[in-house]
Parts: C-alpha cells; sequence; structure tokens
C-alpha cells in the first residue's frame, strides 16, 4: 500500500491528505437549506453531498482523503451509511483512502476491527468487505498482541495503518513525553512500529506500518524523522490547529518523501477565510496548503 500512497502524491505533487470531519454545522446557509438538517437521515444525505462536492473539487490536485469515523458514528446509522457512501465515492474519484478510527482491543477484538476496516468479513461460506479502506489508524495502548492483528490485515490485504505515536494535541505530553528506561515512551512506541513493519517494506524503503505525528510538534516530528527512516508519517495538527509551513520540514526525508499532511477543518471551511462556494474556496485552500508545503520539502531538500 506504502507504494502506492508514495506514487498517488508524487503524481499530484502533493504531499496533503483532505481531511472529511464533516459536520453539518459546516455547511454554508444556501447550501444546508438543501436538506432537511432536523434528522439524522438529511444530516447523513447533506454530509455525502459536501464530501462529494469537495472530493470533485479536490480529486485533481488531492492525492488521499481521511476520514475521520466520530463524526459520521455521531449521526447514528445514517451517518454510517454516510461513512460507507464516501469511502466509495472516495475510491471511485481515485483517492487512498484513510480511516481515522484509532482502533486497538485484545488481540481477537483487534482481529474484528481489522476485518471490518482493512480486511474481510467471514460469511456463511463466504467473506464479503463491510468497509474498504486503504488505512486505519491504530493505537499502541495495548501492545503488540492489540496491533499484530492489524499488520496481518495489511500483509495479507496489501492495506496500511498509522500507529499514533506523537499526537497533536495539547496534552499528548503527560504520557508520550514520560521517560521510560532512557527514552520517551513516543521514542519506544516508535521503535515498536519499525519492528512491527518491518516485513512490510516497499520498493521506496518505507513500510506499510506507519506512524501518526503532530504537526503541532515539528521537533519531534524531525527527531522521529531521522530515528525512524523506513516509517511514513502521517502528519495532522495543519491549519486550525496552528501547525504548517517551513516547521515541516523535518517531517520530510531528504528526497522528499516520507509524510503527508492531513487538514480538515481548514479546507472544509475554507469558505470562511476565503469566500464563494465552499468548493472553490477549498480547492484554493489546498493550493495554498500545497505551495505550503512545497516551500517545506524544499528546505528540507537543501538541508540534505
Ligand atoms: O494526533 C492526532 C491524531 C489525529 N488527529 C485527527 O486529525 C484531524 C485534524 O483535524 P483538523 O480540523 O485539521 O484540526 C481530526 O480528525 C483529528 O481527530 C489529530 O488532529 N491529531
Amino acid at each position: 500500500m506504502i507504494d502506492r500512497l508514495i506514487e498517488a502524491i508524487e503524481a499530484k505533487k502533493n504531499p496533503t491528505v483532505l481531511g472529511l470531519d464533516t459536520r453539518i454545522e459546516y455547511f454554508p446557509e444556501k447550501f444546508a437549506s438543501g436538506f432537511d438538517l432536523t434528522t439524522f437521515s438529511g444530516a447523513a444525505d447533506g454530509i455525502i453531498a459536501y464530501n462529494k462536492a469537495l472530493m470533485d473539487a479536490l480529486f485533481g490536485t488531492v492525492p488521499a482523503v481521511k476520514i475521520q469515523l466520530a463524526y459520521y458514528e455521531m449521526y447514528g446509522l445514517e451517518g454510517l451509511r454516510a461513512f460507507a457512501e464516501t469511502i466509495g465515492y472516495a475510491k471511485k474519484k481515485g483517492f487512498v483512502v484513510m480511516v481515522d478510527g484509532k482502533r486497538n482491543d485484545i488481540g481477537a477484538t483487534a482481529t474484528a476491527y481489522a476485518a471490518a476496516y482493512l480486511g474481510e468479513t467471514p460469511l456463511a461460506g463466504e467473506n464479503a468487505r463491510a468497509f474498504d479502506a486503504d488505512y486505519l489508524t491504530v493505537n499502541p495502548y495495548l501492545g503488540s498482541d492489540g496491533v499484530l492483528p492489524f499488520v496481518e490485515a495489511c500483509k495479507a490485504q496489501d492495506k496500511g495503518i498509522f500507529v499514533l505515536v506523537k499526537t497533536s494535541n495539547p496534552s499528548s505530553g503527560q504520557l508520550q513525553d514520560l521517560v521510560v528506561e532512557g527514552e520517551s515512551i513516543y521514542q519506544r512506541v516508535g521503535r515498536l512500529v519499525v519492528e512491527w513493519g518491518k516485513e512490510l517494506i516497499g520498493k521506496y524503503g518505507y513500510s506499510d506500518v506507519g506512524a501518526v505525528v503532530g504537526a503541532t510538534y515539528p521537533e519531534q516530528g524531525a527527531e522521529l524523522r531521522r530515528l525512524l527512516p523506513s516509517v511514513f508519517f502521517l502528519v495532522p495538527g495543519y491549519g486550525a490547529q496552528g501547525g504548517g509551513g517551513k516547521e515541516l520540514a523535518g517531517c520530510f526525508d531528504g528526497s522528499g518523501r516520507g509524510a503527508i499532511v492531513n487538514a480538515s477543518r481548514s479546507l472544509l471551511c475554507a469558505y470562511k477565510k476565503h469566500g464563494g462556494d465552499f468548493d472553490e474556496a477549498a480547492f484554493a485552500e489546498a493550493k495554498r496548503m500545497r505551495e505550503d508545503l512545497a516551500e517545506a520539502v524544499a528546505l528540507r531538500r537543501e538541508r540534505s
């Protein structure tokens, strides 16, 4: 999977993920008036239409989408309908599809999560795909037996995972920065990620088992880039959380690979900044973000 992700980024010359954390409060008034937003079903129809319009506007320039499950679960079964339809449409448009669910549990249950998002669910006599994502985010807190079922699914199905290593939120350091046996927890998790992914290295030297590294901690991003040369980064925290610009140079490697950067609210609500229609404004913001990241990559190349 990782080779396909890298090639998609290179085809679009853009290491950006469109984050589909879509909620009805983001809809501009004119768009909102087309749906019955007093019901889950109307909200789901609106979310599907909003996502499709954004994907239609951005598929030529952005290689991947990240669908944040929480924003679909909050609309109940209808939200899951919107989630499934968004995955289907994203695939039709050629996006690499990441699901941000931060899943984990004991091994047996992790196997069920892996079947749900990356693999196949056994039915009487045959298997079927529930939600056919390319990538899933995974929480490492339960240790190896909670992660290996996802790694097995990556192997069997040519999929990928991003394991939480250094998250973008303000209190991420409360546990992740604790020093244990001479290294921080996030460094230790990073080393485990290398271990988990060592049999899944693709032709560019990166593994299907990647890491989530927050844009809001650029120093740790650069440190982890040096420590974990085979680990590809999903970098959330751009825009609305304050991350971005040349600070992100250290997340990339000397050839400009190694990371893809997510932006959700700054693209979903770009019309509030740029004016005009929400899809056109998202396109303008995606172009600006691509230029911003191109500067970060150029700086990284200069330094190598
Ligand atoms: O460390 C992390 C891990 C995941 N996220 C998720 O990424 C997006 C960010 O949304 P923005 O609107 O661009 O801030 C959201 O789905 C988070 O749950 C993260 O932010 N940090």
